[in-house]
């Protein structure tokens, strides 16, 4: 099975708040760092994880993209130094994510907003819902008034975090109280305009999953294409609901256009691990210098529930797999969900292609790929066959 490069790259700090070492890049850039981060790395949209100390950064990262389990995070030293952790793992979800050390002090004369949220796509904000939250709030208002003066279009994304220890009652009065007084401390301040997400995250659930991918997916200007091909397969093929999952770390990146059910994103889930683990036991590679993956073209996977559901996984290339949720009679047409499912596979290709080939071009343009136009609003000229008629 591929995995994320273990390319964690640790940057030495001195251990005093809000001072940051130079050749990290809050000051002037050494030569070195500065061509690293301006050129490949730069076009990376980069994820900043922002918050008070414990209140659980370093987890989420751990937990989503590396792997490790919920309990293991009770051993995590505090972060006195940022983390910059490469995402490599698929075309779509390429991004960096800087893990910041709780005691930042933005107004420390090394610390270099320009360049920190200069290039930032999204900065995650996260507030410990167990603890009492003034403070976060205070530091949530600083951080995001800092940031939205240096660059406006990032997407501001707050993580009422650790909800698993909270009951229902308490979780949505906690999320309105600080939705209204994140909200009422920016309209004081003057700024209105800024826009804020709110998500109830915790690491022991899939909760912090499907936050994540919510953060993903604004980051990826082929979203609406993508949206728009997941419907079409669905309407063709009688699908109720399907999810494009980047395998490694199951957060989605796209989805058709119904509202998602936690249930139903937890299922498909599982059913990602339940390929992976049985692959990983009876999968083979069949020349035995290949590397062996428990995830490649020949993975699928269909699964049966007792209520006349049906789970249905295929693989879309290497990173990625779609899962669709079915009622069991829709699936007597199978050769025809099968069919089309290619279509989308070679749909999704030229959208890779087009992306790699494009860059910076933004999906308010209408390029022409392979004689199928992929216009701005996400529709894709193809050849899906209905299955319905
Ligand atoms: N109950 C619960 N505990 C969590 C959750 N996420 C993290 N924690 C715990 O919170 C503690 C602090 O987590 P860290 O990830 O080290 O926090 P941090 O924000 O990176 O801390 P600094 O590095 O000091 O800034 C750890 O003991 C985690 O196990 C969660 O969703 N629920």
């Amino acid at each position: 099975m591929s995995s994320y490069p273990d390319d964690e790259e640790v940057v030495p700090f001195d251990g005093h708040a809000g001072s940051f070492p130079k050749d990290f890049g809050y000051g002037a850039f050494d030569g070195d760092t500065d061509v690293t981060l301006s050129t490949t790395n730069e076009q990376k949209p980069r994820i900043l994880l922002m918050g008070l100390r414990r209140s659980g950064k370093s987890s989420i990262q751990k937990v989503v993209f590396h792997k490790m389990s919920p309990n293991e995070t009770l051993f995590l030293e505090s972060t006195n130094k940022i983390v910059k952790d490469d995402i490599n793992n698929s075309s779509f979800v390429q991004f960096q994510i800087w893990d910041f050390p709780g005691q930042i002090d933005f107004f420390d004369s090394t610390f270099d907003s320009d360049m920190i949220f200069g290039g930032c796509g999204a900065l995650v904000f996260v507030i410990d819902a167990q603890d009492d939250y003034m403070d976060a709030l205070n530091k949530l208002n600083i951080t995001v008034t800092k940031a939205y003066k240096v660059n406006q279009n990032i997407k501001f994304e707050v993580f009422i975090h650790k909800v698993d220890g909270l009951g229902d009652d308490f979780k949505m009065e906690s999320q309105r109280d600080i939705h209204q007084r994140a909200n009422d401390d920016l309209s004081d301040a003057g700024y209105d305009k800024i826009h804020l997400s709110f998500h109830l995250t915790s690491i022991y659930d899939h909760s912090i999953f499907e936050a994540f991918s919510k953060v993903v997916q604004k980051l990826i200007p082929q979203l609406p294409a993508l949206e728009n091909l997941l419907n079409i397969v669905n309407t063709n093929s009688a699908i109720e609901k399907s999810f494009l999952f980047d395998v490694v770390s199951k957060i989605y990146i796209a989805t058709d256009s119904t509202p998602v059910d936690m249930q139903s994103y937890e299922l498909c889930c599982d059913m990602i691990d339940v390929v992976i683990d049985v692959s990983w036991i009876y999968g083979y590679s069949v020349k035995e210098e290949q590397e062996t993956t428990a995830f490649d073209e020949q993975s699928s996977s269909l699964i049966k529930l007792n209520n006349g559901t049906v789970l249905y996984l295929r693989e879309v290339n290497k990173f990625l797999a779609l899962v669709c949720i079915l009622r069991e009679d829709n699936f007597d047409h199978k050769g025809v969900i099968d069919y089309n499912f290619l279509c989308f596979r070679e749909a999704i290709q030229q959208v890779f292609e087009l992306r790699n080939k494009h860059q910076s071009m933004t999906n308010s343009s209408s390029p022409v790929i392979n004689g199928k136009n992929i216009h701005g609003d996400g529709h894709v000229n193809s050849n899906f066959i209905d299955e319905t008629n």
